[in-house]
């Protein structure tokens, strides 16, 4: 099933519920937090206690996305602000296993990513252990940048390993995706959508998120 995230990077913060509540109510199946923390990416964005309102504001699924240096220090305080998954870079943890082990340790979803520059077998060792794996089409960062189609090959590849190995973790994309290129991205594999820029800067930010989750759901019957 084919499932839209949209980024709160994206939204205009000083309303920041009534978007959330206005992309939810047209249909946006979960909402996706990046967490910056201006050293492992730079620019800096929110932490748990924003985490903790957004939580209070919807019981939509939080797919917290940290964008941060050793995020192991920080998964008590994510996981007890109300994320319903943690996603981690594989780049900025010095210890990936104890880093799953501390988030799954709360009884939510983990989340593996990695950066365009990465090579995708990095993830090999732990791809039995986690519940998607998200494949960074954009340098993290910042919203509205370019796409960058080379990165398809690396969902190609988790697409043969999943099958391989009998697994069944969700494959996620983020970053400059859009109805220019959804189509190639769901035909690669991909079946969570993160789009920010292209849903919240929108002027009619409900009908394009229904328009997209439209698509996204005619897009199931091609794969
Ligand atoms: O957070 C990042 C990159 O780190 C963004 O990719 C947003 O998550 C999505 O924004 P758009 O690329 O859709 O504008």
């Amino acid at each position: 099933m084919n499932l839209l995230a949209p980024s709160i990077l994206s939204a205009d913060f000083s309303k920041l519920g009534e978007e959330i509540e206005t992309v939810i109510s047209a249909g946006a199946d979960y909402i996706h937090v990046d967490v910056m923390d201006g050293h492992y990416v730079p620019n800096i964005s929110l932490g748990p206690p924003v985490i903790k309102s957004i939580r209070q504001s919807t019981k939509s699924f939080l797919d917290v996305h940290l964008m941060i240096t050793e995020p192991l220090r920080y998964i008590e305080a994510f996981a007890k602000a109300g994320s319903d998954m943690i996603t981690f870079h594989q780049e900025a943890a010095s210890d990936v296993t104890e880093t799953i082990k501390a988030i799954k340790s709360y009884g939510i979803k983990v989340g593996l990513t990695i950066n365009p520059n990465t090579s995708v077998s990095v993830l090999d060792p732990y791809l039995k252990d986690v519940d998607m794996i998200l494949i960074m089409s954009v340098e993290p960062g910042f919203g509205g940048q370019s796409f960058m189609p080379s990165t398809l090959d690396k969902v190609r590849y988790l697409v043969e390993q999943r099958k391989a190995l009998n697994l069944n973790f969700d494959i996620e994309m983020d970053g400059g995706l859009s109805f220019d290129n959804i189509e190639e991205v769901a035909k690669a594999g991909v079946n969570v959508f993160v789009m920010g820029s292209s849903i919240y800067a929108m002027e009619d930010v409900a009908s394009v998120t229904r328009a997209y989750k439209k698509r996204l759901k005619a897009l199931e019957s091609t794969v």
